[in-house]
């Protein structure tokens, strides 16, 4: 019987040769269509064979990956989709291992101390960094933060396993792995190094010093709109391939990763399949993040006002492609550095282009699932230098509005809005209280807004879209937007 390792699609490269030198922490759908796939076109080529990945899962939901994978001996299916309908389908085998912490502690220190593995990536979320938005500090009280810092030798947190890791690394006189952050967070790296010192100086502050002066931790910009896979997908790839996938990946044919250089230990050659290596990834991510996941904010909150379900529908719809083409223009682009070898609004075409792709299905759900942790990062840090520059602030300001509305459940239509947060209360608080104070609960949720309520020019442009959204419905008011002041 044909599985996936003898499939015609297999790796052509001898996986009992792969050894770990890179241990993942967050195998989703992303790290797989994106590293992973990296790693498995250099194998191919009979390269970074001791590049091999161990996969990690923290979250008690990561043994169905655990289970998924380890029933077929890691194997997966990567299916690109094309918006012409043509799919390219192929068998990864970078990854050969994969350990669920909260059932194998010791299994997972064993392979993060080992002398072989170099590396530590993480796509963790955003949210998974516990770092405070405005400020950029850690936040010491989150519950696995103080529980880390408690018992260092039992960690359950990414971060805790890092700093246990390390401790137990130096000890042990074996030099640091570098830590590779590959989420969507401004200065991932610069996140994921306050994260692991600020961890660590909570229990062990010399540990903590030792850390800063001799880990490295790269900053990248990582990108590939890899949407969640749904039980068509599963039955689609068993149709194509013949044999049963348990989890397997789809995602679009675009992919970007922009990497700084800097590995203590090394790292797999990563340029010779597309990687681009850089001094400084930050305009990159700016970019990426501000027009690409801010444009994915408002598919995803003024789309679902709308009644729609999927990303591309909303990117096709006339309205919202100009709203959002009309907001990167005035709002977005003037908060961006140049970046090198790229046209801004060429970056911006390409972008309609893929979020047009309906063959890869994204939905809107899971683009809003993100408001919560992407809001902070990929809109209101603009909002707030436009703020501060005193530019334009009318369309952000309006986007934030249009989402405390979808929040209540209900869109335009009548129709229910699938919850995938939990701010319903606060915007169910807005609701009560209009006319007064009480209609600030939205954005007086510091957790997102910090102190932006504060602000007397953001908290009346606020009100006003608020109530000129309930009053003339998302459409109107989007296509009033494209003409308004500020
Ligand atoms: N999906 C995409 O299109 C895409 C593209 C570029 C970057 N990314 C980045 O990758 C991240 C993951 O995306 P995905 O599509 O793989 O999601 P996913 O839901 O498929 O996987 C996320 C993984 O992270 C784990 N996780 C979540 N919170 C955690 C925490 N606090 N600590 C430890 N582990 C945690 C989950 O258990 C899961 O294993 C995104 O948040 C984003 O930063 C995603
Ligand atoms: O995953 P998040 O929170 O960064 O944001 C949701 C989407 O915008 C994101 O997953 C994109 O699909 C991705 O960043 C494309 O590279």
């Amino acid at each position: 019987m044909t599985t996936l390792a003898t499939h015609p699609l297999a790796p052509t490269y001898d996986r009992s040769a792969v050894t770990t030198g890179i241990v993942h922490m967050g195998v989703g759908g992303f790290h797989r269509a994106h590293q992973a796939m990296y790693l498995d076109r250099l194998m191919r080529e009979d390269k970074a064979l001791d590049w091999g990945i161990c996969g990690v899962g923290l979250m008690p939901q990561d043994c169905a990956m655990r289970d998924a994978l380890t029933a077929q001996d890691y194997l997966y299916s990567l299916t690109l989709k094309h918006p012409d309908g043509h799919h390219e389908t192929s068998i990864i085998g970078s990854i050969h291992d994969y350990k669920f912490a909260p059932e194998d502690r010791d299994g997972v220190l064993e392979v993060m101390t080992a002398p072989t593995t170099r590396i530590v990536s993480l796509t963790v979320t955003e949210g998974g960094y516990n770092i405070d938005d405005v400020t950029g500090a850690f936040r010491t009280d989150s519950a696995g933060a103080v529980h880390d810092a408690a018992h260092p030798s039992e960690p359950e947190t990414s971060f805790g396993y890092i700093v246990e890791a390390l401790r137990l690394r130096r000890a042990a006189g074996t030099a640091p792995f570098t830590v590779m952050s590959c989420d969507n967070l401004p200065g991932n790296g610069h996140a994921a190094r306050t994260a692991v010192v600020s961890q660590a100086r909570m229990s062990d502050p010399e540990l903590a010093q030792w850390i800063e002066a001799n880990v490295s931790f790269p900053n990248c910009m990582v990108d590939r709109i890899t949407p969640k896979t749904t039980p068509a997908d599963i039955e689609e790839a068993e149709k194509v391939l013949g044999v049963h996938d348990n989890w397997p990946v789809v995602a679009e044919p675009f992919t970007q990763w922009v990497l700084e250089d800097q590995f203590t230990l090394g790292r797999p050659p990563y340029e010779e399949v597309g990687v681009q290596l850089v001094e400084d990834v930050v305009p990159y991510e700016l970019m990426k993040l501000r027009l690409l996941n801010g444009s994915h904010q408002a598919l995803g909150h003024w789309g679902r006002l709308l009644g729609m379900t999927y990303a591309h529908d909303a990117a096709a719809d006339a309205d919202i492609s100009t709203w959002i083409r009309t907001y990167l223009d005035r709002e977005v682009l003037p908060t961006l550095r140049p970046v090198p070898g790229i046209d801004l609004r060429e970056y911006i075409d390409t972008l309609f282009e893929r979020f047009t792709n309906e063959a890869i299905a994204d939905t809107l759900a899971r683009l809003a699932f993100f408001g919560p942790s992407g809001m902070p990062k990929f809109v209101l840090a603009g909002l707030r230098e436009n703020l501060a520059a005193g530019r334009p602030i009318r369309m952000g300001t309006a986007l934030c509005a249009a989402w405390s509305l979808g929040v209540l459940g209900r869109d335009e239509n009548g129709g229910e809005i699938e919850q995938v947060d939990d701010l319903r209360p606060f915007s169910q608080a807005q609701e009560a209280g209009r006319g007064g104070e009480g209609e600030l609960a939205f954005i007086r949720n510091a957790a997102i807004f910090s102190n932006l309520a504060e602000d007397e020019r953001f908290r009346s442009t606020y009100l006003s879209e608020l109530a000129a959204l309930r009053e003339q419905g998302s459409r109107s008011r989007m296509k009033a937007l494209l003409t308004a002041e500020n």
